[in-house]
């Protein structure tokens, strides 16, 4: 089985980007939206992105951008992937995907039952889901806010599209959720933080490390 595939979200420098890719990391995020710790200007995200290697996916994470918004990131920065991490609707997300041409994964916060009803009308437009956590009401972010959900809503589900776990995720935890939920693919920000918006190699390191030594625990059969 190919190990778990990671994304480091809410990189800010050159130096972030390294520490991913030392990592093994496979996607690096970027989170263009002002009221988050990790936001980027675009010519930080630019200086970013353009230290990263051929083959690391770099994901713009945006909130509810209207066109303008994103046209502005796309032009100034080299992107392989937009996150929409907003109450974007399914239309929505079809639309910007023929619009901008790049990969589409559209995040969901699941808090219940209910929420899986979502993903999966999510999952018939988008290029990948991403399963998150559900933002507590009255939340300034959507997202990144180091809150888990109950994998168990989410635990061996198949979707129609490739998807990746999220949410509160840490080196201690996220062994324990690849082996709950069946993730192929897990998201970070905040457990892989010295302080809110600053990223910490050795984190990043360790979170990885933990992430992808699942297949090592496989036994091999000879
Ligand atoms: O990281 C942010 O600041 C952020 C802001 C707005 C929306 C989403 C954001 N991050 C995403 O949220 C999840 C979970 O993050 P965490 O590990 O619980 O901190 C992840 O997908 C980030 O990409």
């Amino acid at each position: 089985m190919a190990p778990v595939r990671v994304k480091i979200c809410g990189l800010r420098t050159p130096a972030d980007v390294a520490a991913v890719v030392d990592s093994g990391a496979a996607y690096a995020g970027f989170v263009f939206f002002a009221k988050s710790p990790r936001n980027v200007s675009l010519e930080e995200a630019r200086i970013a992105a353009l230290s990263a290697p051929e083959g690391l996916c770099k994901v713009a994470l945006t909130v509810n951008a209207d066109d303008a918004t994103l046209e502005a990131i796309l032009a100034a920065v080299p992107l392989d992937m937009l996150q929409l991490h907003g109450s974007e609707s399914p239309e929505r997300v079809a639309e910007v995907r023929a619009r901008f041409g790049l990969p589409v994964m559209k995040a969901v916060g699941v808090a219940d039952e209910g929420d899986l009803e979502t993903l999966f009308e999510h999952s018939l437009v988008a290029d990948q889901i991403l399963v998150d956590a559900k933002p507590p009401k009255g939340a300034a972010l959507p997202g990144g806010n180091g809150l888990t959900f109950d994998w168990r809503l989410v635990a061996q589900r198949r979707w129609l599209r490739p998807w990746m776990l999220a949410g509160g995720l840490t080196s201690g935890n996220v062994a324990e959720a690849i082996r709950l939920t069946g993730a192929r693919q897990v998201d970070v920000s905040s457990g892989v933080e010295s302080a809110p918006g600053v990223k910490d190699a050795t984190k990043i390191a360790d979170f990885v490390a933990a992430a992808t030594r699942m297949k090592a625990e496989i036994p091999i059969l000879r």
